[in-house]
């Protein structure tokens, strides 16, 4: 169920394909921002964006081409869909008569929250090769977490063929759609749980009496920190046991000293069952986003 790769062990499929964006906002930027800095050549990403204004921004900021969505998806091998779930739909109403009229066979990458692949499937043409991946915004600078699915029409190549484009903005897991719910309420939603833990931290460092700037730093530097101490566990032992989490936590917490002062208040605050709530909540959500369109 589970293939990881290490960002970085990518290969040169992809340095050729053409990949049309559909839709530039928030995670289309990400996606295109870090295949770009990972050293793809801007003229194979094309990108169509409803918002006038946001396709200016995003021509200028990466030198790529803004395409009608039909227009684009013609021009490419790869087609991403970005767009807000609700927008699916029409997005791929537009570019419908793209595949029958293409003499190569397209993959449809989407990456919109809850929607299936069998609710993709029923939207373009019978035997299309569809993929749903659930990324995050760190693939902006490639440090992204994607989970690839396939649907029903896609081979074991597209689906290489997906993960091996995704790998220069992070890293791939392959999983099974079943996942996808769980998966989107951990990594994909992740990136604001973390961020709303630096707020609340920096917040209560201010409380505390330390400078606003000051307790940013702090507080980034001590996440970039322990996030990293990780990854040199991975490196060393090629293992990621969630064990690891413990012992890196009890080796900062003393007998009687001040962590576990402070881990005790969590637990009596109930950290553990608003995180349990809280991922529950989002996979739900998920479910839910897939039942409304
Ligand atoms: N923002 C995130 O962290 C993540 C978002 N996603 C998924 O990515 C998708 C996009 O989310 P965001 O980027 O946050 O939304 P967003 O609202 O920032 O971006 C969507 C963009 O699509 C454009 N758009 C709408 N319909 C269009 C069409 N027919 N053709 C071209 N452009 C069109 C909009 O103008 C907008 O700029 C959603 O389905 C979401 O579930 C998945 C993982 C993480
Ligand atoms: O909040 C959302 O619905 C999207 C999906 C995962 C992250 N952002």
């Amino acid at each position: 169920m589970f293939i990881s790769r290490l960002p970085g062990s990518r290969g040169t499929l992809h340095a050729m394909t053409n990949i049309a964006v559909i839709g530039g906002g928030r995670i289309g930027e990400a996606l295109i921002a870090g295949l770009l800095a990972s050293g793809r050549d801007p003229r194979t990403v094309f990108v169509s964006e409803k918002s006038s204004e946001r396709a200016t921004q995003l021509s200028r900021r990466f030198g790529i081409r803004t395409l009608s969505a039909r227009d684009a998806a013609e021009a490419a091998d790869t087609i991403v869909v970005a767009v807000k779930p609700g927008d699916v739909e029409s997005a791929l109403s537009e570019i419908g008569d793209v595949f029958e009229l293409s003499d190569n066979d397209k993959v449809v990458v989407s990456l919109a929250a809850g929607l299936s692949t069998s609710w993709l499937e029923s939207k373009v043409p019978a035997g299309t090769a569809v993929v749903r991946v659930m990324p995050n915004t760190p693939m902006l600078v490639g440090k992204g977490m994607c989970v690839v699915s396939a649907g029903r029409y896609a081979t074991d190549e597209n689906v290489a063929f997906v993960s091996e484009l995704l790998e220069p903005v992070g890293r791939v897991a392959v999983m099974a759609e079943s996942a996808l719910d769980a998966v989107t309420a951990v990594s994909g939603s992740g990136p604001a749980y973390f961020f709303l833990m630096v707020e609340a931290m920096v917040d209560a460092a201010v409380a505390l009496g330390l400078p606003r700037p000051a307790a940013m730093e702090l507080v980034v530097q001590t996440f970039l920190g322990s996030a990293e101490m990780f990854l040199a566990e991975e490196k060393q032992t090629g293992t990621l046991p969630s064990a690891v989490a413990s012992e890196l936590r009890y080796a900062v917490t003393s007998p009687g000293g001040t962590t576990a002062a402070a881990l005790a208040e969590f637990e009596r605050q109930g950290f553990r069952a608003a995180v349990l709530d809280a991922l529950g909540a989002a996979r739900d959500r998920s479910v839910k986003l897939g039942e409304l369109y």
